[in-house]
């Protein structure tokens, strides 16, 4: 079973509201989270919370605000991120292993409905341990599935007609072919496939080496129109490079999801600040998704530092959140449970932060597109001023 360690804390906000209060607490959430405190909450029925509480989910709403426009009515959508451990223990059979997820899904996306949810979102690869660190092909590689046809595509499909509801599937995907990807599949409304993203940066990074496994995408940054907005997905380390983010927000994302699996020691202090970032240099919502708890693998492997080999990545910290295009975020689902963060969004926001700023009229394109044409030739020689080369003053 995975688990979560004792001495992990919860997360930021239960520091904060167990040792701050008034306007000390309201204080320093402004500045941390550049909203009011307490947060703005949705009403939600009794049902989604005691569906979300016999089914150990933390449910956690909030509420982003824009101004109202003469011209446009608001354009007012729900999203939901779904945040989980592993039901079951990293050893039990593959095939229970996804039988048990798929449950707890159901239960998830249950409560996500009942909340209004239209866009719902799972954390990268979440039908399976990650188990990209053991290098291990089976059975890790038997998780892969078809993006269109797999059991997983074809549950969502039906859940997400059901709902009325937009589900992004993120899975590691087995071709046609043979050839293995990191998938996020976009399932309608409708219950059709709209298409699918693949992710485009694969981490060679301490325990995550994932290009044992699949490979990089060829699909570009595709934007998915659906009848709630248009959406992105950037897949984990993605988070990283910041054009990756850019391209969405170039090709219309109004939303961009980051399913993600990432662990405290790597990278808890980029988590808060990389989607939130993303979210208002690109003038979009930017929801950040990771997994939880400590995957403990049959087998050692080694993160090949010279440290002991071992049998876990350390703890997926969770901390799911959703920032806006104004730089505000929601509070984010806890470190150590299961979680269902429900956000409503009110989409004209994205305009008027960049009508505010004017971000669209100041950001020079055919400059920077330039300078990068120049920089990704081999022979480019930066643009470094050095006093040796200035002729003397004196
Ligand atoms: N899943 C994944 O890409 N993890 C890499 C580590 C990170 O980006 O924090």
């Amino acid at each position: 079973m995975a688990s979560s360690k004792q001495q992990e804390i919860d997360g930021l906000e239960t520091l904060l509201q167990s040792n701050l209060q008034n306007d000390e607490l309201r204080q320093a959430w402004r500045l941390l989270y550049g909203s009011e405190y307490p947060p703005s909450q949705l009403t939600i029925p009794k049902s989604a919370e005691e569906l979300a509480s016999t089914s150990k989910i933390q449910l956690k709403t909030y509420q982003f605000t824009a101004a109202q426009e003469q011209l446009r009515p608001a354009r007012k959508v729900r999203v939901g991120l779904f945040q989980n451990q592993l039901p079951l223990a990293t050893d039990a059979p593959v095939g229970e292993q996804r039988t048990a997820l798929h449950k707890l899904a159901e239960k998830a996306i249950d409560a996500a409905a009942q909340c209004g949810v239209n866009i719902f979102c799972f954390q990268e690869t979440w039908t399976m341990p990650f188990a990209f660190a053991t290098r291990e092909r089976l059975p890790w590689t038997e998780c892969a599935e078809s993006a269109e046809d797999g059991p997983t595509t074809q549950l969502l499909r039906g859940l997400a007609k059901r709902h009325n509801m937009v589900i992004i599937n993120p899975i590691l995907e087995r071709d046609s072919g043979d050839v293995l990807w990191n998938t996020a599949v976009v399932i309608s409304n409708s219950g059709q496939i709209i298409g699918k993203s693949r992710k485009n940066h694969i981490p060679r990074v301490g325990d995550f080496n994932e290009s044992t496994y699949y490979m990089e995408s060829t699909l570009g940054h595709p934007v998915f129109e659906t009848q709630f907005g248009k959406i992105g997905i950037n897949i984990c380390y993605g988070r990283h490079h910041p054009l990756n983010w850019a391209m969405f927000g170039l090709n219309g994302a109004e939303i961009v999801f980051n399913p993600s699996a990432t662990v405290g020691a790597l990278s808890e202090p980029l988590w808060s600040i990389e989607a939130r970032n993303a979210a208002i240099a690109n003038h979009y919502f930017a929801c950040a998704i990771n997994r939880v708890g400590t995957e403990i693998f049959p087998n050692e492997f080694t993160s090949g530092d010279g440290k002991p080999a071992h049998k876990d990545f350390g703890h997926f910290y969770g901390s799911s959140y959703v920032a806006g295009p104004d730089g505000s975020r929601s509070p984010g689902l806890s470190r150590v449970t299961d979680g269902l963060l429900v956000a409503e969004l009110d989409l004209n926001l994205c305009r008027q932060v960049k009508d505010k700023w004017g971000f669209r009229m100041t950001m020079r394109l055919p400059m920077y597109a330039e300078q990068y044409t120049k920089a990704s030739k081999p022979d480019y020689k930066p643009q470094v001023v050095s006093e040796k080369e200035r002729p003397k003053e004196d």
